[in-house]
């Protein structure tokens, strides 16, 4: 039985006359192949990874699977439309924290359309991608049971600027701040859920070192996403923080070099995770441990 995703916080979405991804009761998730290269683009890709020996087994764990591709019924009605199946990478949490978070200060390529370009320019532009190498497009904060969660439409979170992104990443890990409250963020689950040795920010750095020498692929408008389940925590279980890259409708041969845009971008995501880890609520930061 397919149904639309209650848990999706960015890209194209199933609406009326819009085909969107769908997911099933047994952990998957399908998206629809786009019917321009974009489609062929993404399972070229998912296909190489799946058989490229030069992948490091632990870097695997930061892709969703990939099950191939399967015709499904699309979710606008419009009849048989093929699908990637991927693992689902929310599906084992009932209230999933999301961030959806779009690597790299350049989202197009030269290989790419003069339309295209001038089209991802002018986002990138108008948004945190060119300042900071990074851009939050998608984001829901589950609260609690009471409050629910907080889903910021596109237009919102486009306008943000580099204090909003600060603001935000630690309201995501906080217990007492959704949407606009004016409180300050208590950060209370940033230790969990950003930090120890399982936490996001020590899964960054290891994809981070992956980075720092891989040049098979360059990934153009590819995200991290960042998922944990807050009512976990609060049961005293694991926050199931969890980073996996998604979106490969834009990823190039490497041909030999680093992806500095990636991995420029990746380095200053871990910066402001970091100093959140470090921050101490008088809008100071603690200093970093001297180097023994
Ligand atoms: O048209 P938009 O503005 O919704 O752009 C889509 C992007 O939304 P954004 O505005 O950047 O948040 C969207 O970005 P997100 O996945 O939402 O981060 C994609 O970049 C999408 O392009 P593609 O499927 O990756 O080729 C983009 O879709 P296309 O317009 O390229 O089909
Ligand atoms: N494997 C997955 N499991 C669960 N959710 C996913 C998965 N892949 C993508 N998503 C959800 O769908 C959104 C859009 O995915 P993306 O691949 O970027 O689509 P698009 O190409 O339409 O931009 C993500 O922000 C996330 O919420």
């Amino acid at each position: 039985m397919f149904k639309v995703p209650d848990h999706q916080v960015a890209g194209h979405r199933a609406s009326n006359g819009v085909i969107g991804p769908l997911i099933d009761d047994s952990g998957n998730f399908y998206k629809p192949l786009q019917n321009d290269e974009r489609g062929s683009k993404e399972v070229a890709f998912y296909k190489n990874f799946a058989l490229n020996s030069e992948i490091p087994d632990q870097i695997r764990k930061f892709f969703p699977i990939y099950h191939g591709t399967q015709l499904i019924e699309a979710s606008d009605g419009s009849g048989l439309h093929p699908h990637l199946v991927l693992e689902d990478i929310v599906s084992s949490r009932p209230n999933p924290s999301i961030a959806d978070i779009k690597i790299g200060s350049r989202t197009w390529y030269l290989e790419a359309s003069e339309d295209y370009i001038s089209k991802c320019l002018k986002k990138d532009r108008e948004t945190t991608s060119l300042p900071l190498g990074f851009r939050i497009s998608g984001l829901q904060i589950y609260g609690s049971k009471e409050s629910g969660v907080w889903k910021p439409d596109k237009k919102y979170l486009k306008n943000f600027t580099a204090d909003d992104v600060r603001l935000v990443l630690r309201k995501f890990v906080s217990s007492n701040s959704l949407e606009d409250s004016g409180k300050e963020p208590d950060c209370s689950f940033a230790s969990t859920v950003y930090g120890g040795s399982t936490g996001i920010l020590a899964q960054l750095l290891e994809l981070k070192a992956w980075f720092e020498e891989q040049t098979i692929y360059h990934f153009y408008s590819s995200s991290v996403l960042i998922v944990y389940e807050k009512e976990s925590i609060l049961k005293g279980m694991s926050s199931g923080a969890t980073v996996k890259l998604v979106d490969f409708a834009h990823v190039i041969e490497g041909n030999g070099v680093i992806d500095h845009n990636f991995l420029g971008g990746l380095c200053s995501l871990i910066k402001f995770i970091s100093e959140i880890l470090t921050y101490v609520p008088n809008n100071t930061y603690k200093a970093f441990p001297k180097k023994p």
